[in-house]
């Protein structure tokens, strides 16, 4: 007997396709292999086997197996699966997301060329290294540390490079060496971590003991030493054969966390983000399915790949909206995170200093266990905040005076400040002062950023750029200026208020080339006075201990925003950004500027206590029946013209007759025009998350049996972060 298969593939399709093995051939789920797709051929994973076909089809005969093993393991292929159903999305698509690139092209599931491993030959050598030779020194120090050969990807992965080591190598100081046995690289290089502070202590004490699941919330304030549990906490639970996965917001922007966990876990840390490229990826990728024991430092899409020995995960920063993905497979790695330590019988952390109401919601109704850490460690004690009212004051390029004389004094004392200001560019808006004229994006309903750098005016929606206008192109006046406050607006203004102190720039555009964040972050930790300026980019983990002062240029962009979620977001980012100050021996003060200082919820975060002002807003959320307290979901669509997004969504409005599921709309959506695409969107809310979830599986079967035209676009976002 022939054996039936189901096989998924990778297109944004939600169905699956049947194939018969020939006899003698026998595949398992999971595995890749070749099948015959309209003329040509495709690569597909198998879903099932031993299915029965739909009565009367005639099927293809699946073509050959790419490996004699499932490239998706069953826990991964059980995630996958239940991520599809739950978010909607295509199984296909979701499949593959869990292949490194080259595997979802086909290729063969093997290094082409075999890895090379270095070691050290002599320690003392270094002191023969020219004097400017900083990375090579660094490099040796590394071997050293390594205690055994390390891979050359690894290497790779710090920034070192072959010229590096080859000129190492004709010194006589390195060599490369033999292939330790899978298996065998070294766990731990340096075995003394740090003794934990009391606090501490206590808190690693209330994290889980046992193996099975269970899901634990860290609320650590900032500074607290959430990454010193983490590593305590592995060291002591993880076996020397268990693999762990540490899911971060962005590993780019904090190299010295990582360099913190190879410190104690060395040749066992194994990293996975955007930057990889598709050797990397696939290096990676078989080490974490082959079992081999590494602790993998992620982001997002790490929570995807197939572990097969997982013994615990940790979600640093839970709250980040980076954990959720914004377009395609809207999945939430967070809460990915959850449901695969279930699946796993594993522990899961969810640290922060100001987790998600999502999570205190879940600690409070018991599904997760809370443990706080609310004191900073070693000597550093958590800052002061105040608000600043810029309502009759004069500013200077966005800074007020005592802002500009507290910058001074801790410049002068020799310390570091940062200053925190939403917006890249130079300022939001250009206008011409005699008519009025703002330039606006011809293709999205908003205004175009002014870049000053290369006089460049920019949509940040779209890819639109034209050059800035001297002469304002309605009635040729040239009085024509910038108008409020961006990155590069501060950092001229605190240039040219502060001449001898250099001033560091950390947004999207100042960090595009490689190492360039490296370089800034490295210059902030050598101590001197400086000014950080930079968006939440500057907030996001760093731990700069010469930080006194944080300045946060307009506090005011979050207060009357109509996304249900601004409060929170807003409320998250300042306390992180604050929680940048006073990280080693001194103090640190922190000034809000703000235009409503007598607003409730900021007077709140002047008193620093973010469980106060969670609970307020859980409360809040609860009156008006909002998400934690609700499950929600959005349909967006997207057409030529708002009037047939609208109808679209419309209809759907009147085809959806449950009473237990709640509709706001259409509305269109708050950039109702991006990229000339017309938006709108459906709210549903019901208080039954199962329910919900089975509504809008039958919608999407219902709306992908339909023909619609294809220029409209729609999409389903399951626990959305933006709703507006
Ligand atoms: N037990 C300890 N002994 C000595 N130093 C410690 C200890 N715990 C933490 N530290 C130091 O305190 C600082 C803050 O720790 P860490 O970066 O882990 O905090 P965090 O809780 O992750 O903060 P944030 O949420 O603000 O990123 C670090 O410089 C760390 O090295
Ligand atoms: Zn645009």
């Amino acid at each position: 007997m022939s054996q039936t298969v189901r096989v998924a593939l990778n297109r944004p399709i939600r169905r699956l396709f049947d194939y018969w093995v020939p006899e003698g051939r026998q595949l398992c789920p999971g595995q890749r292999l070749r099948v015959p797709f309209g003329p040509r051929s495709a690569i597909g994973l198998v879903v099932e086997t031993g299915v029965t076909p739909p009565p009367g089809l005639e099927l293809k005969p699946a073509g050959a197996a790419l490996e004699n093993w499932p490239a998706l393991p069953p826990e991964t292929l059980e995630l996958l699966s239940w991520a599809a159903s739950y978010y909607q999305h295509p199984l296909g698509e979701c499949l593959f997301m869990a292949l490194p690139p080259a595997l979802r092209r086909g290729q063969p599931a093997e290094l082409t060329a075999p890895e090379s491993f270095w070691q050290l030959i002599d320690v003392s050598g270094s002191t023969n290294l020219p004097a400017n030779a900083h990375r090579q020194r660094e490099l040796m120090e590394q071997l050293r540390l390594a205690e055994g050969p390390v891979p050359w990807s690894q290497l790779r992965q710090q920034g070192y490079t072959k010229a590096q080591l080859h000129s190492l190598g004709q010194k006589g100081l390195v060599r490369a060496a033999e292939k330790p046995a899978v298996n065998q690289l070294p766990s731990t290089t340096e075995s003394n971590l740090p003794p934990l502070t009391g606090a501490q202590q206590e808190a690693f004490r209330a994290l889980p003991q046992e193996c099975g699941f269970s899901a634990t919330l860290l609320y650590g304030i900032t500074g607290s030493g959430k990454t010193e549990l983490y590593l305590h906490y592995l060291q002591d639970r993880l076996e020397d054969a268990g693999q762990a996965l540490v899911l971060v917001p962005e590993i780019n922007l904090t190299p010295q966390t990582v360099a913190r966990f190879r410190r104690y876990f060395g040749g066992r840390i194994v990293v996975w983000h955007s930057a990889l490229n598709d050797r990397e990826r696939l290096e990676t990728w078989l080490r974490v399915r082959n079992g081999e024991p590494v602790i993998l430092i992620g982001t997002r899409s790490a929570v995807l790949l197939p572990f097969t020995r997982l013994q615990a995960i940790i979600v640093d920063e839970e709250h980040d909206s980076s954990y959720k993905q914004g377009e395609g497979f809207r999945y939430s790695a967070r809460d990915m995170a959850v449901f695969r330590a279930q699946r796993n019988h594993c522990p899961v952390i969810l640290g922060s200093a100001t987790p998600s109401l999502e999570s205190l919601h879940n600690a409070r109704t018991g599904k997760y266990t809370r443990v706080d850490l609310t004191e900073r460690a070693g000597n550093a004690t958590e800052p002061t905040i105040s608000l600043l009212d810029i309502r009759s004051r004069p500013l200077e390029g966005g800074l007020s005076r005592p802002a500009i004389q507290a910058i001074g004094a801790a410049l002068e004392a020799r310390q570091q400040v940062l200053i925190y200001i939403n917006r890249r560019g130079y300022s939001p808006v250009l206008m011409c002062f005699d008519c009025g004229h703002i330039a606006e994006c011809p293709h999205c309903d908003t205004r175009l950023t002014y870049h000053r750098r290369d006089r460049a005016l920019r949509c940040h929606h779209c890819d639109y750029q034209q050059p800035a206008f001297r002469h304002c192109p309605k009635c040729d006046s040239e009085a024509c200026h910038p108008v409020g406050q961006g990155t590069e607006r501060a950092e001229e203004v605190l240039a040219t208020a502060f001449p001898a102190t250099p001033v560091l720039r950390i947004d999207r555009d100042s960090t595009q080339r490689k190492g360039s964040i490296q370089s800034i972050i490295s210059q902030v930790n050598e101590g001197n006075p400086c000014i950080l300026v930079g968006t939440q980019m500057v907030a996001k983990g760093h731990d700069f201990h010469n930080i006194t002062l944080v300045v946060v240029i307009n506090a005011d962009g979050g207060l009357f925003s109509v996304d249900f979620r601004a409060p929170e977001q807003m409320v998250q980012t300042l306390l992180q950004v604050s929680g940048r100050a006073g990280r080693g021996s001194l103090p640190g003060k922190v000034l809000i500027q703000t235009c409503h200082s007598d607003h409730p919820l900021l007077q709140s975060l002047a008193g620093g206590n973010y469980l106060a002002m969670a609970k307020q807003l859980l409360t809040e959320r609860q009156e008006s029946a909002l998400p934690p307290f609700r499950a929600m979901a959005i349909v967006r669509a997207e057409a030529p013209s708002m009037e047939e997004a609208l109808g679209f969504l419309d209809q759907i409005r009147q085809q959806l007759t449950d009473d237990a599921v709640e509709i706001w709309g259409p509305l269109p959506a708050a950039l109702a025009r991006k990229a000339d695409r017309h938006r709108a969107q459906l709210i549903l809310q019901a208080d039954r998350r199962g329910h919900l979830n089975r509504v809008v599986s039958r919608l999407c079967a219902d709306l992908d049996s339909r023909r619609l035209p294809t220029s409209l676009r729609w999409i389903i976002d399951i626990d959305p972060l933006e709703t507006s």
